[in-house]
């Protein structure tokens, strides 16, 4: 059986054609995907027996919703079950300017980051640009809402599933499709250096976001082995140039943890760093995780962290809004919390 949510609409047109449809029923058949049917029963405009062909061949259903958390603050943390019966999870958030989706990109993570819970277990396999999607599919079911921002923050590493990721940006931007805008559309990276320079040759008009979280190679390396092999001077430079072919800001993530990486110092060397660049810092209280020891930094210190960067190097600087705090929204610990559960009952 065959993801027909992972076919663009001129795959879907070359395989209906070879068994004798007309072209018009592919795109039928792609705004109705797109337009999140979980049957082909519900495909009210194709006839019974198209119907009936489509259902011996594909399948529809592949990122279900099995559990969800809802916050306070209206966050809604899902757990989607794939057709192989991995798991993985997704979060919902609105803004004052409408609805977004946190998204995974791979079940588990290999980049082994020291406060990440999407690691602990490792990672399992990467997710199809159709998983993708199915994601904001299920989303879009559940809550009536359109989503109009994406981020690929969920777990995974997105350019270590770079052929997949880009083909998911494509497909989400299609007309058609989601229709998406690239400029809402938000990729986080721990730092793939060459896979950067390859996003910045695709001319998409995403918004990257850089994972730093120390401007230090060597404590750098200590919480993210990734900076072994590509160092942050290695990693600016990539930014450098993804900023060159776009033009678009990039984005530095650095989530502060308590006595870590959160002194005056940290905050010199990164304002340093950034200064003058097209960049923007968005600084993140960490997620505390319960199985790695690390605390969030005080208000008082995130403050200070935020004033050095703004005064002192005038690189534009602001702190993240906490959503979905007391349903544990650190990407990783819903997935973490199902498989204990199900080892325990196993
Ligand atoms: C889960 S990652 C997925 C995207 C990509 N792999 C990356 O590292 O950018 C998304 C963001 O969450 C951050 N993150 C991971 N664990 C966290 C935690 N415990 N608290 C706060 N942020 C965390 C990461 O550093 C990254 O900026
Ligand atoms: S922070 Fe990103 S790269 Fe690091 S382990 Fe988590 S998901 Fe993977």
């Amino acid at each position: 059986m065959i993801d027909i949510r992972n076919l663009t609409q001129e795959k879907i047109a070359e395989q209906l054609m070879a068994i004798g449809e007309k072209k018009f029923r592919a795109k039928q058949v792609f705004e109705w995907i797109n337009k999140g049917v979980q049957s082909f029963d519900a495909m009210k405009n194709l006839p019974k027996t198209l119907m009936d062909q489509l259902k011996e061949q594909y399948y529809l259903d592949n990122a279900s919703i099995v559990e969800q958390l809802e916050s306070e603050d209206g966050t809604i943390k899902s757990l989607h079950k794939l057709v192989d019966n991995n798991v993985i999870e997704s979060v919902f958030m609105t803004y004052k300017h409408g609805y977004s989706a946190c998204i995974s990109t791979q079940v588990g993570c290999r980049m082994n980051c020291a406060f990440c819970a999407s690691t602990l277990n490792g990672m399992i396999r990467n997710l199809t640009a159709g998983e993708m999607l199915g994601q904001l599919y299920e989303i879009q079911n559940m809550t009536g809402k359109r989503i109009d921002h994406v981020v690929l923050m969920g777990s995974g590493e997105p350019l270590d599933n770079y052929e997949e990721v880009v083909r998911f940006l494509k497909m989400s931007c299609s007309e058609g499709g989601l229709n998406l805008s690239g400029r809402n559309i938000t990729l986080s990276t721990c730092g793939i250096v060459p896979q950067i320079y390859k996003l910045a040759d695709e001319k998409l008009q995403i918004t990257l976001a850089i994972s730093l979280h120390n401007p230090f190679d060597d404590e750098r390396t200590q919480i993210m082995p990734i900076n072994k092999k590509y160092g942050i001077d290695e990693l600016v430079a990539a930014v450098d140039y993804y900023i060159q072919s776009t033009n678009r800001r990039v984005t530095f993530e650095y989530a502060l943890i308590e006595g870590e990486n959160d002194s005056d110092r940290h905050a010199e060397a990164l304002g340093s760093k950034l200064k003058g660049k097209l960049v923007h810092v968005n600084l993140i209280p960490i997620n505390a995780v319960e199985e790695k020891k690390m605390r969030p930094s005080q208000n008082s210190r995130i403050n200070r962290f935020k004033t050095i960067l703004m005064d002192k190097y005038n690189v534009n600087t602001t702190i993240r809004r906490e959503l979905g705090s007391d349903i544990n929204a650190a990407c990783g610990q819903l997935r973490n919390q199902h498989i204990e559960i199900n080892t325990i009952q196993e």
